[in-house]
């Protein structure tokens, strides 16, 4: 089991000073804690032979300060304890988001959000309660007992052996008890992971509901829902109800087990009065520490998966790094712009190639667009200039080296890249823009925005570049959106701008204009756009035709209208839609 909790040995050595004092004061708590009973005894004992007003007062006053004594250790325990357990929790949360942030777009592929969602929550919780309670539990119970049981044995080892046997029960029924409620409070808290996202999905699709008038059917489909969550709970409900009677019954066994032996000791004259009152208190006591007990290897066995489970995600080694980088790079640099593919073949994992031998130098300062059918691969090839998926070897070059020799900050801190899907934060429409751009003023923002063709409609928001969006505000519109991902991208003044399909959900007029404001902007800069409207593409300075991930057609407009290819087949099909929305 050790091993299996090797990866926290780097984490406790760091609070080693923390849990070392926390150690000191655990022994220190229980030493205290085992010295009451033996003033009550011997008060006993004392009183016995004549009450005073001056006895009461001395054993008053000792135990209250041993009690108060033993209460400030408590505190200080838990204190130390539990607070080494929330800080190492925190250190190990700040590196699992570090190391996950670092994982390229394909990890997210291949794990589900709900997966790493848990393992994030649950299994850190459950690494805590290992650390903390866990630990300051399981050595509370050996120190106290420790502590205890030879004063036990020196009142009566007899009595001790009678009252210890019912103890241990305590502990494997707590033990027993706790697993199988551990397994159904998860079924409980599945059901209502379920039933949170579907309330979550009728509320957020309520016009659709509306639409299709399955207000009904929903409303059922919900009470069944419920009703499996009130049913799995009211089955844990009948375990707690089972486990408090059977842990009294035991542990009142052991004191019946006290009672009669001890009794019968008192009577004999082997044990005195004040002694067999000391040691009833102990009885009492030891009553937590067994109950802790079992409680404890419960949390010790999730503790430990949860570990592995966490283990698993810190380990994972980004498969897109800085392994390659050249150090000769400054970390400032400004790239020129100069994009090359040579013999650029690329595949998704084991699948079959997307991309075959693709040839293409984009000069710096040039725009090139990007069309084809629809699967060809153009998304694919754009995510491969920013690092986001990775080819083997040379074959991406900018301003002629190969782009792994950059460092990543370096490369992606160049390129303004406007995904084909717009991400945008529950946050104001500010802070979207200048997202990545610290000390952004409200000149850039606003002019990015303009660049984009969407300040005017932002200034027009009650609230205007203030304005929330996503869940906490208002939705904006697709192209909205998308307007406001471009205008993320100028901010950054980016050397080279990647549209990947960017402008789908805007008009052609408005796409037109944005397309004109941004060569202005990125004049001696290299741009490139995919796009499925050859209105558009036609005023780049290249065109490159993608099919089933082959350049099949490469030049100007003018160029590929000549050739009488999938280009010209495309234009002619939308010169006519053109006309016929005219017409009609
Ligand atoms: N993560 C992935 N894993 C495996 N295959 C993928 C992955 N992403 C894309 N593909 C496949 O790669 C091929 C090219 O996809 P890509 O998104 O580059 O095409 P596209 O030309 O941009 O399409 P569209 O115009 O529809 O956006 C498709 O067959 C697609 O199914």
């Amino acid at each position: 089991m050790f091993e299996r909790l090797s990866p926290l040995f780097p984490y406790l050595k760091r609070y080693r000073r923390q849990l070392a004092t926390g150690a000191v004061v655990t022994v220190l708590y229980n030493a205290s804690k085992i010295t009451l009973p033996k003033i009550i005894g011997s008060a006993v004992d004392d009183m016995r032979l004549g009450v005073t007003r001056d006895k009461i007062f001395h054993h008053g006053l000792l135990l209250f300060g041993v009690a108060a004594l033993s209460a400030v250790f408590l505190y200080l325990m838990r204190q130390i304890v539990i607070g080494a357990s929330r800080e190492i929790e925190f250190d190990l949360r700040n590196d699992l988001f570090e190391n996950l942030l670092r994982q390229p777009p394909s990890f997210y592929h291949q794990h589900r959000t709900g997966d790493i969602m848990a393992r994030t929550t649950n299994d850190l919780n459950a690494v805590r309660q290992l650390l903390g309670p866990a630990i300051m539990y399981s050595a509370n119970t050996v120190v106290f007992t420790a502590a205890a049981l030879p004063y036990m044995l020196k009142i009566s080892p007899w009595v001790t052996l009678c009252a210890f046997v019912p103890l241990p029960v305590a502990s494997v029924v707590v033990q027993y008890f706790g697993s199988r409620i551990h397994t159904r409070f998860e079924r409980i808290q599945a059901m209502f992971s379920e039933i949170s996202a579907k309330a979550q999905e009728n509320f957020s699709g309520a016009r659709f509901i509306r639409a299709f008038a399955q207000e009904e059917a929903e409303i059922a489909s919900w009470e069944t829902a419920n009703q499996e969550y009130i049913r799995r709970s009211l089955l844990l409900v009948r375990l707690m109800a089972m486990l408090w009677p059977t842990l009294e019954f035991v542990l009142g066994f052991a004191m019946v087990i006290t009672l009669l032996v001890g009794g019968h000791e008192v009577v004999k004259g082997h044990v005195s009065a004040g002694n067999f009152t000391a040691f009833a208190i102990i009885i009492v006591q030891l009553t937590w520490p067994m109950i802790a007990l079992g409680w404890v290897v419960n949390l010790f066995q999730r503790g430990t998966a949860s570990v592995v489970r966490i283990d698993e995600l810190l380990k994972w080694v980004p498969t897109i790094d800085d392994s390659a980088v050249d150090s000769a790079i400054a970390a400032d640099l400004k790239l020129r712009g100069d994009i090359e593919f040579r013999n650029l073949s690329f595949a998704y994992g084991s699948n079959a190639a997307v991309l075959h031998d693709i040839n293409l130098t984009i000069p710096a300062g040039s725009s090139l667009a990007i069309v084809g059918p629809t699967g060809s691969g153009k998304s694919t090839l754009v995510h491969l200039i920013p690092r986001l998926l990775d080819v083997k070897g040379d074959q991406v070059l900018i301003d002629g080296v190969p782009i792994r020799h950059y460092p990543l900050d370096v490369l992606r801190s160049n390129i303004g890249f406007v995904p084909q899907e717009t991400f945008l934060f529950s946050e104001s429409i500010r802070e979207n823009i200048a997202f990545g751009v610290q000390d952004a003023t409200d000149e850039q923002i606003v002019h990015a925005a303009t660049t984009a063709h969407i300040a005017k409609e932002i200034q027009e928001f009650p609230n205007g570049f203030d304005t929330v969006v996503g869940e906490r505000g208002i939705t904006l519109s697709g192209g909205q959106k998308q307007r406001t991902a471009i205008a993320r991208a100028l901010i950054r003044e980016p050397r080279i701008l990647i549209l990947d399909d960017a402008l789908a959900s805007v008009d052609t007029y408005t796409e037109e204009r944005i397309l004109s404001g941004l060569k202005q902007e990125m004049q001696d800069r290299t741009t490139i756009f995919i796009s499925h409207r050859v209105s558009t593409a036609a005023n780049a300075d290249q065109i490159a035709v993608l099919i089933d991930g082959r350049i099949a057609e490469l030049g100007t407009h003018e160029e590929l209208l000549m050739k009488g290819g999938y280009y010209t087949s495309l234009f002619e099909k939308q010169q006519l839609e053109e006309e016929i929305a005219v017409t009609a």
